[in-house]
């Protein structure tokens, strides 16, 4: 199963985290073998970097020049070999007959080779061979905790203009762990649920979290019904960092103008109904739309989900919203912990074309807010090109129109435990957050605030 699953990451860019979990589910295995199979996907696939250069140093090739059957069969057994206690007798034939059974005969003798080879020395042993001669700290780091060196590079930026770039190295590693599992129970509806014994845990900082029982979450009746989501904790602040910024006045409109897949527009839509607002979602792909109509689908009257360029859109309904999410497309470097492969597949060239988006988007939502109303600029990204450039950037375009509200002192008022946030250099203009894996247990997201006067 997960020689499967990183055949379909390698070679059709699909996503472990959607392929993995129903293919588990209809495996019937036992939690422990399901765990083995988690962990070997997902290990392998956020070892990519680290295990293609010991299969590079270990063949003797580039691996581009080895066949990609062969080349996942060799990545799944290295990370056995040394990322995982599994026997080397067992993690080298277990190589060796997927290539055989993939490749041909030809394919078995080379991974035989290699595998053998690589069983030559331990992970720390290949660690210290690839870091021989490499100087630069960025590169090391990428060497020693599996991330590309151009994503070191963001994120030592990114803690650096918090002067917390002490912090990297605990980053870097909580990347590398499996994230806790939290649920949001959408306010408002009903939760009560036969499969949950005991009563389900707070979630640490969102007041409307619970830490998710062992077990798959899709058990609990209220998570098939939709009234409780799975949902990172940075989410739900996320969302209620809008939601609940001041208190909401009967009649408000709402909108979420990048809404796919739904989880902070169902939190939203439980909010605005609770308010007697009402809430309007759009997503520009259409099968996305569909997983924004399904998230809000328990809500009565359901939310429209409009399917349109958020920027078009926004530009056609000046002054129309009094509170806007801007939950911008991004690199997605804050949530590297929740998709395995994604550090490797994003690209430093791909990040001028998101800025470009996330600038048009930023002006289509501050046209759509009215004066007065509250817009979230949020992205599950720290990378500070696409969070404080863009914020400065279109704060300095709208010309005085546009103003950070303190998004501290907001999520400080909503959060259930203090979130411990640094005061920023912007203090006097209206801070943003930023949260971190290692620091606060949830993805990297960034928020920021604003506000729009008349005129
Ligand atoms: C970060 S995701 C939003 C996540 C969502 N808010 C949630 O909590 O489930 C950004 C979404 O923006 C959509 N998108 C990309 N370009 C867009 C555009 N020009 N207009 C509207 N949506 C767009 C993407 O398809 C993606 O679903």
């Amino acid at each position: 199963m997960a020689y499967e699953v990183i055949r379909a990451v390698t070679d059709s860019d699909a996503y472990a985290n959607l392929l993995l979990p129903p293919r588990l589910a209809r495996s019937g295995l036992a939690p422990n073998d399901a765990a083995f199979a988690t962990e070997l996907t997902y290990g392998t696939l956020r070892g990519l970097g680290f295990y293609d250069a010991v299969i590079a140093a270990a063949s003797g090739r580039p691996v581009e020049k080895i066949d990609a059957p062969v080349l996942d069969a060799l990545r799944l057994s290295a990370h056995q070999l040394l990322g995982m206690r599994v026997g080397a007798h067992a993690a080298v034939d277990q190589g060796v007959s997927l290539a055989r059974a993939n490749a041909g005969g030809g394919a078995g003798g080379f991974a035989n080779a290699v595998l053998r080879r690589i069983t030559s020395l331990d992970a720390a042993g290949w660690r210290a061979e690839l870091l021989k001669g490499v100087t630069d700290p960025d590169e090391r780091l990428a060497i020693e905790h599996s991330h590309p060196a151009w994503v070191v590079r963001a994120l030592r930026q990114a803690l650096a203009a918090e002067e917390r770039v002490d912090e990297l190295e605990a980053l870097l590693n909580a990347d590398n762990a499996a994230p806790r599992v939290s649920l949001a129970l959408l306010p408002g509806l009903p939760h009560d649920d036969d499969a949950v014994e005991q009563p389900l845990a707070a979630a640490t900082y969102s007041p409307v979290g619970a830490a998710a029982p062992a077990g798959d979450p899709a058990r609990l009746a209220a998570v098939r019904h939709g009234t409780a989501r799975v949902q990172d904790e940075g989410s739900q602040l996320a969302a209620l960092a809008l939601s609940r910024a001041r208190p909401v006045q009967p009649g408000e409109h709402w909108l979420d103008l990048c809404a796919g897949p739904g989880g902070k527009a169902a939190l939203l839509a439980a909010e605005a109904a609770l308010g007697g607002a009402t809430l309007t979602a759009n997503e520009l792909v259409p099968a996305r739309a569909g997983l924004v109509r399904t998230a809000l689908a328990p809500f009565d009257p359901a939310p429209p989900v409009l399917e349109r360029d958020g920027a078009e859109l926004a530009a056609e309904m000046p002054d129309a919203f009094d509170r806007i999410m801007l939950d911008a497309p991004c690199t997605g470097l804050g949530a590297l912990r929740r998709r395995p492969e994604a550090r490797w597949r994003k690209q430093p060239r791909d990040v001028p074309a998101l800025t470009a988006l996330q600038s048009r988007l930023l002006d289509g939502a501050i046209t759509a807010l009215k004066p007065g109303g509250v817009l979230a600029y949020v992205t599950c990204s720290p990378h500070l090109a696409e969070t404080r450039f863009i914020v400065d950037d279109a704060v300095r375009r709208a010309g005085g129109k546009v103003q950070r509200l303190d998004t501290r002192a907001v999520l400080d008022g909503i959060a259930r435990h203090p979130l411990d946030l640094p005061v920023g250099s912007n203090e006097g203009e209206g801070s943003h957050v930023q949260l971190w894996p290692h620091r606060h247990g949830t993805d990297a997201m960034f928020i920021q605030l604003l506000t729009k006067s008349a005129g």
